[in-house]
């Protein structure tokens, strides 16, 4: 579908209002990546590049985006926002993971029967240009053997009856291939290939346990952290060892939007019986970014009961999200009082030992020659996520073996101009004194002041201690932009700020989602 330019001029505008309504801050972060992809049947596509982009956009402008297009063009009665598709450069890739390709689920099941699954064609290209070069996302590592493109993208939408590919008169495939966990699941996602350090050393622990129990000990399993720090990497590993250990094991494993696309399928063509029966004769139910079944009721109720038959025949339920269980908004007190009943364990941001342990293994698989101070420097700059590190490593690899050219410091800041810049970006203390400011409604000057109220204290702390996570300042340096305070007071901030988050989900959700507008 081509977007006519009346509708880009007419997102133009409300796209100007929404600007000066909410700040260039506010806009630069959450609105400006936005683009419109069509106007179908009254409804407005909107697409943008991350799942958590969307569901910000959802939760805190989808209505006002609504209220301006219906005053901008009366036809439009509604609007929905869905990830872009990313399509790295075939040659480059072997890009296995779907798991942003899905149009949105942003609506409760029950209205996405009666909707018209594919996305708009020409919506992934659309908005995959749109995004410009900066915030291209970086491309899916090579496998290091010339093993065949890892299957899992088989088993997505095809397999599963994702949208995407679902025409109205399909057959219901409720787990047809389910056997086939093998097709579900990357090869490189192994425990072998896990790095494994503080931050992630118990969702590891507790990964391998449960892989190699040979009883239930912690049901469900429930393994949260942020984007791109290895959640999926580690259900597929357990998933791999738990197959390993005892071929004959049942083992599902799918993602919650995955459950949700079948479960609507089951309803639309009548078949709920069969969806139970096969849901609930696994010995292990794995379900990925469980976050994404949040809002959607009816998803939430079948997937309550599922939990609770597989939990009471004791089977194996093993969750992963973004998000701890009780700070799952918009998820029922029921089910998020279950999901925490067993072992709970996070995955923290990496530390910059990890972050260098990672890029010496992912070198090493790659069989890359690499000089340490390269990935040293990476490992300093690149802090956002584990993803965005191999993006990194890829892409130079690639340059290098394209050019001819062997790496080097120099050839690394070149080929990665633009993500070093974003993350340069992401790097000044000012911006996290800004953004930490606006976000407690404090002033700015209050960063440096000497007011000790702890509602400027707190703050002020945990601007330190993000400063300390995203900058590569040190503590003297930190202490000096915080109103010449002595390095001491940042330790101390830091320490306090780990202690907060640590026993406080609320303050650590505050700081996680501070840390991911700050890279955003
Ligand atoms: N500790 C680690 N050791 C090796 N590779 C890792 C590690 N952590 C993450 N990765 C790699 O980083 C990439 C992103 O990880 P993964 O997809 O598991 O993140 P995620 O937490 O599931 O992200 P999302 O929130 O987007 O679902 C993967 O290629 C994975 O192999």
């Amino acid at each position: 579908m081509s977007v006519g330019v009346s509708l880009d001029q007419q997102w133009a505008r409300i796209r100007g209002r929404l600007k000066e309504e909410v700040g260039e801050i506010a806009y630069r972060s959450w609105l400006q990546p936005l683009s419109v992809a069509s106007l179908v049947g009254g409804e407005v596509c909107i697409v943008v590049p991350t799942r958590f982009m969307r569901d910000w956009v959802l939760t805190h402008y989808a209505d006002r985006i609504r209220a301006l297009w219906s005053g901008e063009n009366p036809e439009v009665q509604s609007i929905d926002v869905i990830v872009a598709s990313t399509n790295p450069p075939a040659a480059l890739v072997a890009d296995n993971d779907d798991r942003d390709d899905g149009r949105d689920g942003g609506r409760d099941d029950g209205r996405d029967l009666g909707r018209a699954a594919p996305p708009p064609r020409g919506f992934e290209s659309r908005a995959a240009d749109s995004r410009g070069a900066d915030s291209r996302p970086a491309p899916r590592p090579l496998p290091p053997s010339s093993a065949e493109p890892a299957p899992s993208t088989v088993y997505t939408s095809a397999s599963y009856g994702g949208a995407s590919d679902e025409s109205p008169n399909a057959v219901p495939a409720i787990l047809e291939d389910r056997s086939d966990l093998s097709a579900a699941l990357d090869p490189r996602f192994t425990f072998e290939n896990f790095v494994v350090g503080k931050p992630n050393e118990l969702a590891h622990a507790a990964a391998r346990r449960v892989a190699d129990a040979t009883t239930v000990t912690f049901n469900p399993l429930f393994l949260y952290g942020g984007v791109g720090l290895g959640k999926t990497h580690l259900m597929h590993a357990l998933a791999w060892q738990i197959r390993k250990n005892d071929p004959n094991r049942k083992v599902l494993y799918l993602s919650a939007e995955k459950f949700m696309y079948q479960f609507i399928r089951a309803l639309r063509f009548k078949d709920t019986m069969a969806f139970k029966q096969q849901f609930r004769s696994v010995d292990v139910l794995m379900i990925d970014d469980v976050q994404f079944i949040s809002g959607k009721d009816s998803t939430q109720e079948e997937f309550f009961h599922t939990f609770n038959a597989l939990v009471d025949q004791n089977r194996q339920v093993i969750i992963s999200a973004d998000k701890s269980p009780s700070d799952l908004e918009g998820m029922e007190e029921r089910l998020r009082s279950r999901l925490g009943w067993g072992l709970v364990a996070d995955i923290h941001p990496t530390t910059y030992e990890l972050r260098l342990g990672i890029l010496q293994a992912k070198a090493d698989a790659l069989q890359a020659s690499i000089p340490l101070k390269v990935l040293e420097f990476l490992a300093h700059k690149i802090t956002s996520n584990v993803r965005e590190l191999e993006g990194a490593l890829n892409r130079i690899v690639a340059h290098a073996e394209l050019v001819g050219r062997s790496i080097s410091l120099e050839t690394t800041q070149e080929v990665l101009h633009d993500l070093l810049r974003a993350n340069d970006r992401r790097v000044t203390i000012d911006e996290i004194q800004k953004r930490v400011a606006e976000h407690y409604n404090i002033r700015v000057a209050d960063m440096h002041s000497a007011r000790r109220a702890r509602a400027v204290a707190r703050p002020r702390q945990i601007a330190m201690y993000l400063a300390k996570q995203l900058t590569a300042r040190s503590l003297p340096e930190i202490g000096r932009k915080f109103g010449g305070r002595d390095h001491t007071t940042v330790m101390h901030a830091v320490k306090k700020v780990d202690e907060l988050r640590a026993t406080d989900p609320s303050f650590a959700e505050d700081v996680e989602l501070l840390r991911r507008m700050l890279e955003s």
